[in-house]
């Protein structure tokens, strides 16, 4: 379980992350959606520990993130980011085993996890030797899901990890990925722009505006009970293209 509680964060004197409670659960999915620049990447760099809030506290797993903790606490935490983010220098075995290698995992404990992982993400076993830059798309972010198995941790987060992939291959590896999340049972944080997408994932949908929490709640909380006028304007931005699409279509099969 996560716990942000009263976050600030400053970029250059502007306000990224203003005062900002809020719970993630265990084993659920929670999706953060808003518009660009809402603060979205950078609570996930908060919470990785990799940039430091101005003011609150971070828990993970009843844990308080300082500076000292910050290196442990990332072992618990499986990051992927969009176009996978892997080493171009070392091939997906290289990249997959990194964190391994350098917690001690003999041979024999790496290779079984391997296999555990390759089946569960579908990626043939040949691709391991290739490097990133040989590897499609889905083939990258298969890897960049394992790389962030690979230790098991109880905390998934995922920085537009589809943004990048064309419709077919997306709408593949969000359905295995689903398949996924509730198998393992993971923490999981997910940004995501596509309206469809949070829908699709989301326990809860956080959506974020100029680093405040708009409204929370399941999509139909969002679509039907909406807190504030902006909730309407961001989600209306990108379902009101496909209902004119569907209701000048209705209206040409009446005709
Ligand atoms: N390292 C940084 N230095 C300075 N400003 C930054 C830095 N990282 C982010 N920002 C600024 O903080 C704000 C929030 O950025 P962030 O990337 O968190 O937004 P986002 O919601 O993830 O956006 P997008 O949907 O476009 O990815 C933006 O105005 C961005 O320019």
């Amino acid at each position: 379980m996560i716990r942000l509680e009263r976050l600030v964060k400053h970029y250059e004197g502007a306000t990224v992350i203003d005062d900002l409670s809020a719970s993630f659960e265990e084993s659920r999915t929670t999706v953060l959606i808003g518009p660009s620049g809402s603060g979205k990447s950078t609570l996930l760099s908060l919470i990785m520990g990799i940039e430091q809030a101005d003011q609150g506290r971070i828990w993970l797993d009843g844990e308080l993130l300082t500076a000292a903790t910050a290196m442990n606490a990332r072992r618990k935490i499986g990051y992927v980011i969009q176009d996978g983010g892997l080493f171009p220098h070392l091939s997906a075995r290289g990249n997959v085993e990194l964190m391994a290698r350098e917690c001690g995992w003999g041979e024999q404990a790496r290779k079984a996890r391997l296999d555990e992982l390759c089946e569960l993400t579908r990626l043939p076993r040949e691709s391991l030797d290739k490097s990133p830059l040989e590897l499609s798309g889905g083939q990258r972010q298969r890897v960049s899901l394992m790389r962030a198995l690979m230790l098991n941790p109880k905390i998934l987060l995922m920085d537009e990890p589809f943004g990048a992939l064309d419709p077919m291959i997306r709408y593949e590896l969000q359905d295995e990925l689903e398949g996924i999340f509730r198998d393992l049972a993971k923490t999981v944080v997910l940004v995501t722009h596509d309206i469809a997408e949070a829908a699709f994932f989301a326990d809860r949908i956080i959506l974020l505006v100029d680093g405040r929490i708009a409204q929370q709640g399941s999509f139909i909380d969002l679509q039907q009970r909406p807190e504030a006028p902006i909730v309407t304007r961001f989600l209306q931005a990108q379902l009101s293209r496909l209902e004119a699409i569907g209701a000048r279509a209705e209206g040409m099969l009446r005709r």
